[in-house]
């Protein structure tokens, strides 16, 4: 198993997986998001998570929503990886919030696993009230209790969806996995995960590379590349890890995934991260679940 020994920085957890959550995921969605029947299996995201197992990744981001998880699970079995050396996500969708455990129990079937590292609510757009995001945290308590998670988290919360569970919560989300880079700051929310120990996980970390482009940092970012030698995804991805938060990527090319890891290699400085947080202000960019945010909504 070349690369699995490949120094990724962790990130200790509240509760949870004692070696913590590697900082850098590859994604199963997005790239590899299935518009079609759930059923017909995609032999490139098995071959494409192999290769990632191969070159080191170890965090490996998953959801019911995607409808890879049976690739997933396929991949991961192929690759003959140990499974206490990988950490594993899933995430619940809105049509099975009504029966997490039995959602998780699918999701588990389709990953060939005993149990995930961290099971989250994918997103809490939908959700009533905040009696009903009290409840429904209630039962992932339960289904981490019952040990088919190891750690539980949500996804996409805003501070009003934290601040309503924390008030009855027993255990503390390990972790929120929110849209982040540097057209999207996340002052406010980031401020209460230190709060409460909330550990974040970065989507879209390369958004101001890819899909924001042109835009302020474009320069700055252009001068740190030189200076490390390394293009500018891994400046975004390093950005990120710098600051506690764990970048989640995808590519569907090996060559890209293997320069992804070229961000384990190499630290920002402060003053490099703030000169990026200062001229990625200027700009507000988001790209994913826009129609449940106001055009100009930073939260
Ligand atoms: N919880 C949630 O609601 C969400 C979770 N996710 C998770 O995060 C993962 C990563 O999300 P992404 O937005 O894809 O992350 P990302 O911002 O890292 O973008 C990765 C994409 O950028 C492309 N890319 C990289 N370099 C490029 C270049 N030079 N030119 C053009 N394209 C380039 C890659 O091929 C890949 O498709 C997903 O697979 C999924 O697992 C993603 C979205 C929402
Ligand atoms: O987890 C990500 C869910 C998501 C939201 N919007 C899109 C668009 C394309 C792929 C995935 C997603």
């Amino acid at each position: 198993m070349a690369g699995l020994d490949l120094t990724i920085p962790h990130l200790k957890l509240n509760h949870g997986n004692s070696t913590g959550m590697p900082m850098l995921g590859y994604g199963t969605g997005t790239a590899w998001y299935k518009t079609g029947e759930e059923s017909k299996t995609d032999q490139a995201v098995i071959d494409s998570v192999k290769i990632a197992i191969q070159l080191g990744y170890t965090h490996l981001d998953g959801a019911e929503m995607y409808k890879t998880e049976s690739e997933l699970g396929t991949a991961i079995k192929e690759s003959g990886a140990a499974r206490e050396k990988l950490f594993v996500t899933t995430k619940v969708d809105k049509p099975n919030m009504h029966d997490i455990e039995g959602a998780l129990k699918t999701s588990l079937k389709k990953l060939q696993l005993d149990y995930v590292d961290l099971y989250l609510i994918h997103q809490p757009f939908f959700t009533e009230s905040e009696a009903d995001l009290q409840k429904t945290w209630a039962t992932m308590e339960a289904i981490q209790q019952s040990g088919l998670a190891k750690s539980i988290g949500v996804s996409n919360y805003l501070p009003a969806h934290l601040n309503a569970i924390l008030k009855t919560a027993k255990i503390v989300p390990a972790c929120n996995q929110i849209e982040f880079h540097p057209y999207l700051q996340r002052t406010e929310l980031l401020a209460l995960h230190k709060q409460h120990g909330i550990a974040t996980a970065a989507f879209g970390p390369l958004t101001a590379g890819t899909k924001a482009k042109p835009g302020p940092v474009d320069d700055y970012v252009s001068r740190l590349v030189k200076k490390y030698a390394v293009s500018e995804n891994e400046i975004y991805l390093r950005w990120c890890i710098d600051q506690d938060i764990v970048p989640i990527t995808t590519s569907s090319k090996e060559q890209r995934l293997s320069d992804y890891l070229r961000a384990a290699t190499f630290k920002l400085t402060p003053a490099e991260i703030k000169e990026i947080n200062r001229l990625g202000q200027q700009k507000h960019f988001r790209g994913f679940w826009q129609k449940y945010f106001g055009e100009n909504d930073r939260t």
